[in-house]
């Protein structure tokens, strides 16, 4: 057996007449930081929700660890995202209610973690992204770049195998947005979680162990 952690073949997604993939096939090996670049438009964010598991492909297989992610029910999928994947979004993922430090416990007290072990996971996770200070600021007080660092800090609490992230820089300046990146790289390393991120940055890519390119919905 391989360490191959997802394997997606031949995938097929459109939105009416709008064929975002055709027929893109994909693999991400554990541990392992894979970017997708390519122009806008040409299915990055469409390739990155598909093995998330968030949408579902017309046509095509994704395997994670070996099982059918496609082929699983809608709440085995959710079981499965929240065991084993991180997500970060381009925006508003935070819950506009809940404090920074709130938003990254609530995956744990999903899991039914207690509320005291799942605080105290939280703010270690704020801590390793310079983030310890927002713990009670709600997101309508948070910067774009420190909104995003909550963000990240959220996608790994629970010790995902694979952070999926959509342009997490996006929104940020180059430093900062680049610092993000690193941050997000080396939490995920540390946690041994592999990384796919979208992005149109091209140093973002070049940090990563492997770049994707899409063109018009297939692999280029
Ligand atoms: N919900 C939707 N409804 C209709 N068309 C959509 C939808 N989402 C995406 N598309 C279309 O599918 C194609 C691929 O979109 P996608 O967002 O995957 O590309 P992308 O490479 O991530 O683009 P960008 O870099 O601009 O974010 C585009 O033509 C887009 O307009």
């Amino acid at each position: 057996m391989s360490d191959l952690l997802i394997e997606a073949r031949g995938l097929h997604k459109a939105y009416g007449r709008t064929e975002a993939l055709r027929g893109v096939s994909i693999d991400v090996a554990a541990a392992e930081r894979v970017a997708i670049t390519g122009p806008s438009g040409s299915g990055k964010s469409t390739l990155l929700l598909s093995l998330a598991g968030i949408l579902r492909p017309e046509a095509g297989e994704i395997r994670y660890a070996g099982t059918r992610l496609d082929d699983l029910s809608e709440a085995a999928r959710t079981r499965l995202r929240r065991r084993e994947f991180g997500v970060v979004l381009q925006f508003g993922q935070l819950v506009p209610e809940l404090t920074a430090l709130q938003n990254v416990a609530l995956p744990l007290m999903l899991e039914r973690h207690d509320r005291a072990s799942a605080d105290r996971l939280a703010r270690s996770w704020l801590e390793r992204l310079d983030a310890a200070g927002l713990a009670d600021a709600v997101p309508g007080e948070l910067s774009g770049g420190e909104a995003q660092r909550v963000a990240v800090a959220r996608a790994l609490v629970t010790s995902p195998r694979v952070v999926f992230a959509d342009e997490p820089t996006g929104a940020l300046d180059t430093v900062s947005g680049e610092a993000l990146l690193i941050a997000l790289y080396d939490a995920a390393k540390e946690a041994d979680a592999a990384v796919v991120t979208v992005t149109h940055d091209n140093r973002v890519a070049a940090r990563a162990d492997r770049e994707v390119r899409l063109v018009d919905g297939v692999v280029a």
